[in-house]
């Protein structure tokens, strides 16, 4: 048995919904389908989930709820599909102002995979009913025996991406992409022998594509490369879909729903050959970090101060990095979004109850990070590397190695970012021809 999950750019209109037809009815074992809401096409500047979360914050949400229904209604007229869809909508509109966010924000999978469901021909199961989650995470043991009911009279089905319920019946919602967390869940849940992820690319590239316009494919990764990339932030796999899967070693396809033939990336636990001459398997980055340094002589003697210190952090419920900085001094990053409105909080708490020296801001920074399963052997590569960058004139803030050595992640100025990825990729790759052709 297969699992497939579609994001929103597969599912976004008529003509993307019998793209995917096409792809299920070509293999029989694709029996559970999970689907995103509908995402971004040419035609539609902005994803339903991003409407509703514009539509819950909007003095007036009647025309944000309008601009929904219509979506949903064009799919489901230009597809002739006989069902009322209008019924589901009325009973989200009467819960307007009442109901939970999860259970709003939740409403553009489950519109779309009922849709999916009933042009499929396959059976619509709410993901609520199968996805239960308590406070240690999802609850493998009351999911599995709840999937595995539906599953004895219902062989093929279509579930909503995105969330699942809390134990108590109301809806859970998972983190922003977490559609695919959703068909990771479900591939383990059924020990599927394929999870295929469906997207908009023809697999991971080395480098995000809107930056490197000729990126190249990689053709296969480890569950340990994935999971650096997506916590690194490519978009294209959910950080948190990794553990499901990689758990039960179930084999991960990404591949492109425009171009199914076009092959794609196969995640595995290890590579069948080692890749020498690659010094690089994949860049990935993300801007608008904040990095906070502390400071306090002979801070190794002292490890009550960072002790205070993470304290602070985790008071304002902040998902950091850290990294030593020099020999009296410690670096925290984390996301600009997620600090900005306790910044000057933070930054007085730090002064005035942690015994620190000094605390020094700096905003704007990005994080590259180039990940390879060549680096804990060959740790020149972080000096060729560097050398690439000094040669361009990137100013290289700071620089650290780490998950398992399998990353090195380079902190440079927000305008350098793109330039950074590029000189990587470009760098790596001249090398890497070079090898293969020596
Ligand atoms: N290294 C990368 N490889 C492939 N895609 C990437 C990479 N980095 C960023 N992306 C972006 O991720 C997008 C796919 O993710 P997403 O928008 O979540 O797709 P979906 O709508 O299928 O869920 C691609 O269109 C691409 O622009
Ligand atoms: N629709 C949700 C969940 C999701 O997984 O979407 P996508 O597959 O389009 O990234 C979001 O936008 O976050």
């Amino acid at each position: 048995m297969k699992v497939v999950k579609f994001g929103g750019s597969s599912v976004a209109d008529a003509g993307q919904f019998k793209k995917v037809k096409q792809i299920i009815n070509s293999d029989r074992k694709r029996q559970i389908v999970v689907v995103s809401a509908a995402g971004k096409s040419s035609s539609e500047p902005v994803k339903m989930t991003d409407m509703l979360l514009n539509l819950e914050q909007a003095a007036d949400s009647e025309p944000l709820f309008q601009a929904v229904s219509d979506r949903i209604i064009k799919i489901r007229n230009d597809l002739a599909l006989s069902i009322k869809i209008e019924k589901d909508l009325q009973i989200i509109h009467q819960q307007l102002g009442t109901c939970s966010h999860d259970y709003l924000i939740s409403r553009g999978e489950y519109l779309t995979a009922k849709l999916m469901a009933k042009y499929l021909g396959y059976y619509f199961v709410d993901a609520k009913d199968i996805l239960i989650f308590d406070n240690q995470g999802i609850n493998y043991v009351q999911s599995q025996k709840r999937l595995l009911n539906v599953l004895a009279t219902h062989s093929q089905i279509v579930v909503p991406g995105f969330y699942g319920a809390n134990e108590n019946g109301s809806v859970h919602l998972m983190p922003r992409g977490g559609s695919d967390i959703s068909g990771s869940l479900l591939a383990n849940l059924v020990d599927a022998e394929l999870y295929e992820n469906w997207t908009d690319v023809s697999g991971i590239l080395m480098a995000d594509p809107r930056i490197v316009s000729n990126s190249q494919k990689i053709d296969s990764l480890t569950y340990d490369e994935l999971q650096e990339l997506s916590y690194m932030g490519i978009g294209v796999f959910q950080e948190e879909a990794v553990r499901p899967v990689r758990e039960k070693h179930i084999p991960t396809a990404i591949l492109n729903t425009n171009q199914p033939e076009a092959g794609g990336t196969l995640v595995v636990s290890a590579h069948e050959d080692e890749k020498k001459d690659q010094i690089v398997t994949g860049i990935a980055g993300r801007k608008d970090c904040t990095v906070i340094t502390i400071r306090k002589y002979q801070l190794n003697k002292h490890l009550e101060v960072l002790q205070k210190v993470l304290a602070v952090f985790q008071k304002f419920d902040l998902a950091i990095n850290s990294v030593p900085s020099g020999n009296d001094g410690f670096s925290f990053l984390c996301q600009h979004a997620e600090i900005a409105t306790h910044l000057s909080a933070i930054i007085s708490k730090l002064k005035k109850t942690c015994g620190v020296d000094s605390v020094e801001v700096n905003q704007n920074i990005a994080l590259v990070a180039a990940v390879s399963l060549q680096l804990s052997k060959r740790p020149a590569i972080a000096g060729k590397i560097l050398n690439y960058l000094d040669s361009s004139l990137i100013h290289v803030r700071f620089v650290f190695q780490e998950g398992s050595d399998l990353k090195i992640v380079f902190g440079v100025n927000n305008d350098d970012y793109e330039k950074t990825i590029k000189r990587i990729y470009r760098e790596s790759m001249e090398h890497h021809f070079k090898k293969i052709s020596a």
